[in-house]
């Protein structure tokens, strides 16, 4: 069945070389509606066959866009930020449809997504080198910035806009060309902004974009051609190591935002009512699938009760429910295979001594549906400590002082972001100089920005997003010696 609530007009094809394409086995793939488990849209599914046009594009169109003025570059980086704000109702309500977030949530990432347009549309114009005297005050020194070259950009589903601008948006900047694959849960949204770039004037073959149902068949003869040059991806640290083992084959620059498991710190001295609302924003954000989710929340055995009653006060109140339902919350999840591990996640640290103080029960009926859900006396060891929730499931653990904090918000594989709540300013900056962590929100439960450098440490990858670093992830560096021009 398919819903009458798809906006009319959303693409459904491949775009190659600035046309809109079938796949070339004219085979489609059906994108579902997380809230009712109903087909929305069949989208075109591309072959290795079309993977492989799709670089040539790139690979094409390379030469041309990086002699582009990066003034014009900019304009149209610019242009696009503007398009996509004026289509945030249509972009937001195809992501709702197909990954289930709420409406105010899909407008709040298409916010979001968009500033990376402006933010690199701003960059593109800064990107610079330098001339320099050598110490012996011989020769001279010229070192140029120069883009990377064709890149693929691997991207999920739980942020389908905003994962794909964060790569999109400093590749264009710094003059690279590309091809994206998006999520093939959510292809429709990353379709819908194709349709921006090329109203923006994006040049045929700067950025193709091929949705498949089999992603390791055609991203994998990519990775090993020698045309591309670059592969960033977000996604599980599962499967970006073994696209980082692909990748040693033509030794590619990589970029990778891989999974978290963030904790979450309450101190004695915290402030409890705002480490609660914090705790909402860092757990029931994108309804928990963020890799930025709170996924441990540790707190000092003084103020845990407080803020446990707390919690499970504004937890609650959350309303279950389709993402179009004007007056929904927290959305369902993406698929039943994620209801069934959140399920079996809850399951097992209830087996393991782990109370559950609210919700812990999918719901009934169709679509994939978990409430909001909190778990109290979970012991240390739990195994749900230790894994992606990717669920609006809290885990409160008690620790007794701050070095048992650092100790257990350490102990993981991840280290992506840790959220600490504190009023002590030298405790905060403690925090920042012991926590494993790519990123930390001291006194704030959100800290994805534009403007600031996004990424992991350990498991949790490789490379910055966003932020001044962000283009020198699509920049090489290249070096001029020049014989002293004073010499005779
Ligand atoms: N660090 C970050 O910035 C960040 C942001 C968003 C999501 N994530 C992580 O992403 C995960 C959730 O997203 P997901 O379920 O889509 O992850 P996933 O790893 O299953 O899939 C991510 C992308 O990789 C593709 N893919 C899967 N197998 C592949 C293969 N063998 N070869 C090539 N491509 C392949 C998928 O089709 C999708 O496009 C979580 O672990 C989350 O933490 C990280
Ligand atoms: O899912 C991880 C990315 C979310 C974000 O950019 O805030």
């Amino acid at each position: 069945m398919t819903s009458t609530n798809l906006p009319t007009g959303t693409p459904t094809r491949l775009y190659i070389d600035g046309e809109w394409r079938a796949a070339s086995s004219g085979k489609e793939f059906d994108v579902v509606d997380p809230s009712t488990g109903e087909v929305i849209a069949r989208v075109a599914d591309a072959t290795p066959e079309d993977g492989e046009a799709a670089l040539a594009a790139a690979h094409r169109a390379q030469e041309g866009w990086a002699a582009t003025a990066p003034r014009a570059r900019a304009e149209i980086l610019r242009r696009a930020f503007e398009l996509t704000v004026e289509r945030t109702e249509q972009i937001a309500l195809v992501m709702t449809l197909e990954m289930g977030k709420p409406l105010a949530e899909s407008r709040a990432e298409v916010a979001y997504g968009a500033e990376f347009l402006r933010w690199f549309s701003e960059e593109a114009v800064r990107v610079s080198g330098r001339y320099a005297t050598a110490p012996d005050g011989a020769n001279r020194l010229l070192v140029a910035r120069r883009p990377v070259g064709p890149c693929l950009f691997i991207t999920p589903w739980n942020f389908p806009l905003a994962m794909a601008t964060r790569k999109i948006a400093p590749a264009l900047a710094a003059g690279c060309t590309s091809v994206l694959k998006p999520a093939a849960l959510t292809p429709l949204t990353a379709l819908l902004f194709t349709q921006v770039l090329e109203d923006a004037g994006v040049p045929a073959g700067v950025v193709n974009v091929i949705p498949t149902s089999r992603a390791g068949a055609v991203t994998g003869p990519l990775i090993a051609d020698a045309r591309l040059r670059k592969l960033s991806f977000t996604g599980s640290t599962e499967v970006g190591k073994r696209l980082i083992a692909a990748s040693a084959e033509q030794v590619l620059r990589v970029s990778m935002e891989l999974g978290g498991n963030a904790p979450f710190l309450v101190f004695d001295d915290a402030d409890i009512d705002a480490a609660v609302s914090g705790a909402l924003l860092a757990k029931l954000r994108n309804g928990g699938e963020a890799c930025v989710a709170a996924n441990r929340f540790l707190v000092h055995e003084s103020v845990a009760d407080e803020f446990s009653e707390k919690l499970i006060e504004r937890m609650g109140s959350y309303q279950l429910g389709a993402g179009t339902e004007p007056g929904t919350t927290l959305g369902p999840l993406v698929d039943e295979a994620t209801r069934t591990k959140v399920a079996e996640l809850v399951a097992g640290a209830v087996s393991e001594g782990a109370v559950v103080a609210l919700g812990g029960e999918a719901a009934a009926g169709p679509g994939y549906f978990y409430p909001a859900t909190v778990l109290t006396d979970v012991p240390p060891t739990a195994h749900i400590l230790t894994e992606e929730i990717f669920g609006p499931v809290a885990p409160i653990v008690r620790f007794r002082d701050e070095d048992e904090a650092i100790r257990m918000a350490n102990a993981s594989e991840y280290g992506l972001v840790c959220f600490a709540y504190t009023r002590d300013l030298n405790r905060g900056l403690r925090l920042a100089e012991r926590l494993d962590t790519g990123m930390l929100g001291l006194n704030t439960g959100l800290v994805s920005n534009p403007a600031a450098p996004f990424g992991g440490v350990k498991q949790s990858g490789l490379g910055r997003e966003g932020g001044f670093e962000g283009i020198d992830e699509y920049l090489e560096t290249r070096y001029i010696g020049i014989a002293d021009p004073f010499a005779a």
